[in-house]
């Protein structure tokens, strides 16, 4: 399986009298998707902002290995390394497509604004581009110079996805994508991340709370109660024979529902 592409070791969090994180450590791999899942408040979103380098821990360490087996220590990379990480080998999507996107730019712009900030000035092929990412996240291309606010809450969060893979990341930070959907947008949209993941051999960092989600995306699930990792190992394994008592619940309440 080679080097991972992020690990992380040992990280802690606390916000006041809340351990957010108390000594995680997970890796990814290549083409890999890891879900995180766990209740409300078990610390998956922070989990993903600190290895993202959008959040200091107290201790521990993120590393992310590039295309050219360069480690990079994420945490001490400047705002300007991390944000160059951001446009060229990484990608975040947001719960809230606001959150990812510019609001005052067309779809097209949005998605070509990517390209134009990792160098691209070819106008045209910018434009090509953005329409065939539309297409491609099944919006109509003929929309490209609609506002985001012309578009339905699942439209918007394929607008974002599209935004986000333009660049053809590496790596990309998903939290909860189909958070706040209606159920059967949740199902299109999930289909059709797991068919772009495929295609692009993505390796995702999945959150979510949905644990039909995390089986249908999920290479290996992580399993997060109170800051910590109480469970992880393939996502089969982790839902069809639950080893810990924790996880037994969650995902024999999701059985009962
Ligand atoms: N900026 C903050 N200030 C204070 N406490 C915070 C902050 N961010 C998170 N927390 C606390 O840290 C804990 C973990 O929060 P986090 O958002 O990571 O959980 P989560 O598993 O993602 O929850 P949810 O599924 O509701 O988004 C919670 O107790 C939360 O209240």
């Amino acid at each position: 399986m080679g080097a991972p592409l992020l690990e992380a070791a040992n990280l802690q969090l606390r916000f006041g009298a809340v351990r957010a994180l108390d000594g995680v450590d997970v890796e990814i791999f290549p083409g890999e998707v890891v879900a995180i899942v766990g209740e409300s408040g078990s610390g998956k979103s922070t989990l993903l902002r600190v290895l993202a380098g959008a959040m200091e821990p107290d201790a521990g360490r993120v590393l992310y290995r590039d295309a050219a087996g360069e480690a990079h220590d994420v945490q001490a990379l400047s705002e300007a390394g991390r944000r160059r990480l951001m446009r060229s080998d990484w990608g975040f999507v947001h719960q809230n497509a606001r959150d990812g996107l510019r609001m005052g730019i067309s779809a097209g712009g949005n998605i070509g604004e990517r390209l134009m900030a990792a160098g691209d000035r070819n106008y045209a092929h910018i434009r090509a581009e953005a329409a065939d990412w539309m297409g491609r996240v099944e919006m109509n291309p003929e929309r490209i110079d609609e506002p985001p606010k012309n578009f339905s809450g699942g439209m918007q969060q394929r607008l974002q996805i599209a935004r986000c893979l333009v660049t053809n990341p590496r790596l990309v930070f998903m939290d909860e994508p189909t958070g706040g959907l209606d159920v059967s947008v949740q199902a299109r949209l999930l289909d059709l991340i797991r068919g772009l993941v495929a295609q692009l051999g993505l390796a995702v960092f999945f959150v979510t709370h949905d644990i039909g989600a995390a089986r249908l995306l999920a290479h290996r699930i992580v399993v997060m109660r109170h800051g910590r990792i109480v469970e992880e190992g393939l996502a089969d394994r982790v839902l069809d024979d639950p080893r810990h008592a924790y996880t037994q619940l969650l995902v024999s309440s999701v059985l009962a529902a």
